[in-house]
């Protein structure tokens, strides 16, 4: 089974209405937000990664989930494989360096001891007032994204040997959930969630959660200097940034010709029909054969 057919086949389970059709990133109840991410050795970081960066990671791509609902978190419950005793130890002290820096206190959670691939969980909880959903977008929202798209790519490719600057490989290990800019955001958008699949894939579920049409501008999409530097940039470079995930930047839909309250790049628009499409110096170009990350 593929993750999507997994996830398509828990909609048949019963449902608690605030998990909005498993459509959305977090749960709603009342004003509390829950989220669960979690990360397997091999397949979200890297052996070799330290392991203060493993927990960073694994707190900020939950945290990434609570700021795209505009919330603030109130706590988080820790799902942890015991393996080496070296490792834990730095885990512990990288993941109270994360709950201090990202605010985060921990709830509780629970233990076990593995031998297999190390397999680590969190479930966070925030609070947010009025929390955008991800099928909110409508025909004619304008497709905003904040920060820069593909330096994570880019920083695995560091990770794992090639020469590159530090900012690249920092974005793949420390990414920073944008709490504040969700925040401020959250009241003026028509719908939001956050990129971690890679923009083409999540940007094709927002429009499918909201019944729509979404088409984005390659040409648009806000590339950092140090990846153009690190990767050039062509059409492949743009298209590999864009599918790469691991990005934790916010992406949003704004009605008609509204300006965003935090620093975005505008990349497309919504329309009536359904799916997503592509283009660049305003002609169509052909989607890539995977839009991003998928568990299949
Ligand atoms: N094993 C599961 N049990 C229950 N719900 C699930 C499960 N896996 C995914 N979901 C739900 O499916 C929806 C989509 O999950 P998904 O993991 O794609 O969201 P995300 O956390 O925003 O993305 P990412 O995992 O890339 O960070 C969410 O509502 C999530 O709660
Ligand atoms: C070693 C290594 N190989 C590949 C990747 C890329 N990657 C893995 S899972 C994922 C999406 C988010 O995960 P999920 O959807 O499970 O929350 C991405 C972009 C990585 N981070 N580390
Ligand atoms: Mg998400
Ligand atoms: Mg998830
Ligand atoms: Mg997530």
């Amino acid at each position: 089974m593929t993750e999507a057919e997994f996830i398509a086949a828990l909609r048949g389970l019963p449902l608690h209405p605030g998990a909005h059709g498993l459509a959305d990133d977090a749960a709603h109840l009342g004003d509390l937000i829950f989220t669960k991410d979690m990360i397997v050795e091999g397949v979200h970081y890297l052996p070799g990664d330290p392991p203060g960066d493993v927990a960073w990671k694994l707190l900020a791509a939950n945290l990434s989930d609570l700021a795209a609902k505009g919330a603030v978190p109130v706590g988080a419950l820790l799902g942890y494989a015991l393996g080496h005793d070296d490792f834990d130890r730095a885990f512990l002290a990288g993941l109270g360096e994360a709950c201090a820096a990202l605010d985060c206190p921990l709830l509780g959670g629970d233990t076990v001891r593995t031998s297999g691939p190390r397999t680590l969980s969190l479930t966070a909880i925030g609070r947010s007032a009025a929390a955008p959903l991800r099928g909110g977008a409508r025909a004619g929202d304008a497709l905003w994204v904040t920060g820069s798209i593909g330096d994570a790519g880019a920083g695995l490719a560091i990770a794992r040997g090639r020469e590159g600057p530090a900012a690249l490989l920092a974005a793949y290990r420390r990414p920073q959930p944008l709490l504040a800019e969700g925040r401020a955001l959250a009241a003026h958008v028509s719908a939001m969630m956050d990129v971690s699949d890679g923009l083409l894939i999540d940007a094709a579920r927002m429009a499918d959660a909201s019944g729509c049409a979404v088409s984005i501008d390659l040409a648009a999409v806000p590339l950092s200097a140090a990846l153009t530097a690190f990767a050039g940039d062509t059409r492949a470079s743009r298209l590999a940034a864009c599918t790469a995930g691991d990005d934790y930047q916010l992406l949003f839909a704004l009605a008609g010709d509204r300006a965003p309250p935090v620093a975005a790049t505008r990349i497309g628009g919504f329309a009536g029909g359904r799916g997503l499409s592509i283009h660049g110096a305003g002609a169509p170009l052909p989607l890539p054969a995977s839009l991003g990350w998928l568990h299949d």
